[in-house]
Order: C-alpha cells, then sequence, then structure tokens
C-alpha cells in the first residue's frame, strides 16, 4: 500500500489558499490559516513560526472537514469557534452575529466619549457574542456594565467570553426586550452610557444580503423592519436610561445618520458621527441634557 503524503503546515496552506482562491472563497489566505490554527490549536502567527510542523492524519482529517464546511459557505469564524474584536478572542456560534471591524471603530468613539469617566456605568442594548460590553469592561477596569438582549441564547454566548474574560463579576447580564415599554425598567438604571449596534437592516434589504449572512447568522441580529425601529425605543426610553450628561452611541446603517439625527434633534446636544473606512457614516454619539 503506499504511504500517504505527510503534509506540511506551510505545505498545506499553500495548497487550501489557491483551492479556495479556484473556488472563489473570501479571505482565502485568512480563512485557510484560521481553520488550519483552529485544528492544530495555534494561532496564526504561530502557524508561520513553525511552518515546517508535520500534520498528522487525524489533523488532516479534521481539517479537510473543516475545509468542506467553509466550501458550503459556512463563515469560518462559526466553524473555528472563534471571532476577535478589538484584539480579544471571542467565542461565537451560530447563536450570535459575528463581531465586525466596523464595530470596532463604534467602540473606540465610544470610549473617547468616556475618556474623563473614572467608573462609568454603561447599557449596551443587543449585546449579542458580548463583544461591546466585555471589550468596555476590558478597556475601563472600573466600568459596570449592563449587558441586555432579547435573545436568552445570545446572553449564554455574552456569559461565557465575559467568564473567559474575567470581567464577568462586572458584568450583569439581562435578558429584556427593547421594543417593549418594560425594557427600561427591566434594565435598571440611569446610565452613563447607553451603547448599541442594533439590528438596522431594513427587510426590503435583507435578500441583497450575502448567502453566507443569510444562511448562517441570525436574522434577528440584523433585521429592523423599517431599518429604525430600535433607534425610536431607544431614543424615546434615553430620559429614563440616561444621567443628564450621559453618553448615547449607536452604530448605524451607512444611510442611516440623517434618520437618527432627526431623532436626537431634541433632548440631545454635542452630536457627533464619525465615519468608517469605506467613508460610510457608521457612529452616532450625542450627550443627554
Ligand atoms: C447587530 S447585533 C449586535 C451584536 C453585538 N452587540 C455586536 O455588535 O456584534 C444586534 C443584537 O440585538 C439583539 N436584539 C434583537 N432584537 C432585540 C430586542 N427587541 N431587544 C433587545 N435585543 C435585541 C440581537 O439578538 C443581537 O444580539
Amino acid at each position: 500500500m503506499p504511504e500517504e503524503k505527510v503534509w506540511s503546515v506551510v505545505e498545506l496552506l499553500k495548497t487550501t489558499m489557491a483551492f479556495f482562491v479556484e473556488k472563489k472563497i473570501d479571505e482565502p489566505r485568512l480563512s485557510a490559516e484560521l481553520l488550519l490554527g483552529h485544528v492544530l490549536g495555534l494561532q496564526r502567527l504561530q502557524l508561520y513560526l513553525d511552518h515546517e510542523r508535520p500534520v498528522s492524519p487525524s489533523e488532516l482529517v479534521a481539517f479537510r472537514a473543516a475545509c468542506r464546511e467553509r466550501l458550503q459557505g459556512r463563515p469560518v469564524q462559526y466553524i473555528a469557534g472563534e471571532a476577535f474584536f478589538y484584539g480579544y478572542r471571542f467565542f461565537v456560534d451560530e447563536r450570535v452575529l459575528i463581531p465586525r471591524p466596523e464595530t470596532e471603530l463604534v467602540l473606540e468613539h465610544a470610549m473617547e466619549r468616556l475618556a474623563s469617566a473614572q467608573s462609568p456605568s454603561i447599557l449596551d442594548i443587543g449585546t449579542g457574542s458580548g463583544c461591546i460590553a466585555i471589550t468596555l469592561a476590558l478597556r475601563l477596569p472600573g466600568a459596570l456594565v449592563t449587558a441586555a438582549d432579547v435573545s436568552a441564547d445570545a446572553l449564554e454566548v455574552a456569559r461565557r467570553n465575559a467568564e473567559a474574560h474575567g470581567v464577568a463579576e462586572r458584568i450583569r447580564f439581562v435578558e429584556a426586550d427593547a421594543l417593549d415599554s418594560s425594557f427600561a425598567e427591566k434594565v435598571g438604571g440611569p446610565f452613563d452610557m447607553v451603547i448599541s449596534n442594533p439590528p438596522y437592516i431594513p427587510e426590503a434589504e435583507w435578500a441583497t444580503l450575502q448567502e453566507e449572512v443569510k444562511h448562517y447568522e441570525p436574522k434577528l441580529a440584523l433585521v429592523a423592519p423599517q431599518g429604525f425601529e430600535y433607534y425610536e425605543s431607544i431614543v424615546a426610553a434615553a430620559p429614563v436610561l440616561l444621567c443628564k450628561g450621559g453618553v448615547l452611541c449607536f452604530e448605524l446603517h451607512a444611510d442611516g445618520a440623517a434618520g437618527v439625527r432627526k431623532l436626537v434633534a431634541s433632548g440631545f446636544s454635542d452630536i457627533e458621527v464619525m465615519q468608517d473606512y469605506n467613508k460610510h457614516d457608521r457612529a452616532l454619539s450625542c450627550i443627554s441634557e
């Protein structure tokens, strides 16, 4: 019987990348690296430091299975069970949205707004994987965070991430519906900051999204029937949710700035809009009067 070829890390990466390019897989290099790193239990950098490492037959079987899932369209982050946000590792699965790089900019903008606060109280609405709430708790060691979501499944993921990062004691998880009149009472407050990356894709736009987003990511995390429902509810509850002088900070749909500006035209001052890498309006913040 002919002996099966023993692959090294570098050979396997090169071959897989070429295969992913041929199959028109998004980010072929990153996909190959993340999947192989996941199977071998190595960080991406370690793959290159240890590039001659032989891949065992059982690792090869596991890697091929992961590649097949990727070819079927499953996002690499769900296959690997991890995504990186602001340099931190978060466990993710199909119960939560995969954190996006644009949201890192929103978070950065929020932290600038909080720069002088020593121990702010923060409410994150629609916490999902917990990426915003947990990163704020990590970056602002005095902060006390409330992380709310309507999805009990998402809250389970967020709690797991908070425990993994050692900040679970400073985060209160609340299952609550931001569109319901009981929301403010359930989450408590008032807070020094309310931050939210709410669902903002209008139902009419759903069909235009990438297949892998529609098929694998939770629709609950993405769609608001008309696009603005969550902003309207949160702004309406702001007088109860926010302290006077507190910061309201939203992630925006690329076309959403004008609509959200109108919502905060009274009762707020110092409105700032920040653009993302693609020059789309992406974050809006303002101060409660
Ligand atoms: C766009 S995702 C944001 C997730 C995470 N904060 C992030 O930035 O990656 C929106 C989140 O809002 C939650 N959500 C949807 N409807 C909600 C509602 N009525 N009340 C509270 N949260 C809701 C979803 O479960 C989802 O986790």
